[in-house]
């Protein structure tokens, strides 16, 4: 049989990108052998696309929702200025540990502040922050809602990244989508509303589960 040419794409993609750090490899690992749903973390190939935005960003303030084990926020924290700080939201209190454990192992604690509840509550809370970078890995039904709460906290010329905007390929038209699917719907009318936003300048890359690069102008 033939190899699937997006297994072979996405494996050669990942021998031609930068390996994980051993810190992140065992929380990937780690994610894999003891959490549901593990394939919710970002993984090698987006994490380094996300520590190589943040380099480049060279953020003060970061804001991440959804944090889940905590792999995307270490990526993220990569590019941050000496002095910059970076938020994370995760509504899963069971998370807390394992996230505060790796956290402290990276040597972040006192630059990464976790925030363990709502999303949208705990933005609320936050208002008095100009964002450099923002990533939006929540859950994806409120994805507007989210980004039209951080978007006024954003500095003109800040970034948002949002995540899982191909919804497993459900936002693609010629997906047969179920009228009760209301995920998959909501990612499609927000990938739709964002490039209607005369606010932002937007790119949509089909890496992994899609990722949505956002620019306030
Ligand atoms: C896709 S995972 C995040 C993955 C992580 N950013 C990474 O790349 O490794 C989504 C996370 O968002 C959390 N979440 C879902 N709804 C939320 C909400 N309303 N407020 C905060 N976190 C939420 C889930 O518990 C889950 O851990």
């Amino acid at each position: 049989m033939l190899p699937d040419p997006n297994d072979e794409l996405q494996a050669y993609a990942e021998a031609h990108t930068s390996p994980e750090t051993d810190l992140l490899r065992q929380l990937n690992r780690e994610t894999h052998v003891q959490v549901l749903a593990p394939r919710m973390l970002s993984g090698q190939l987006q994490g380094r696309l996300l520590s190589m935005i943040s380099h480049m960003v060279r953020p003060r303030r970061v804001l991440e929702l959804g944090t889940f084990t905590g792999y995307s926020a270490l990526c993220l924290a990569e590019g941050l200025l000496p002095e910059g700080e970076l938020h994370t939201v995760e509504q899963n209190p069971e998370q807390e540990d394992r996230i505060r454990r790796y956290v402290a192992a990276a040597s972040l604690t006192g630059r990464v502040h976790l925030h363990i509840g709502d999303a949208a509550a705990v933005v609320a809370t936050l208002a008095e922050h100009a964002w450099d970078l923002v990533f939006i890995d929540a859950d994806k039904i409120n994805n507007a809602l989210y980004y039209e709460l951080v978007l006024p906290q954003v500095r003109p010329g800040g970034f948002l990244l949002i995540d899982n905007v191909l919804w497993s390929g459900k936002a693609l038209p010629s997906y047969p989508l179920k009228a009760a699917d209301k995920d998959a719907h909501a990612v499609r009318a927000f990938n739709d509303m964002v490039q209607q936003d005369a606010r932002v300048e937007n790119v949509f890359l089909p890496l992994r589960d899609g990722l949505l690069l956002v620019r306030k102008r």
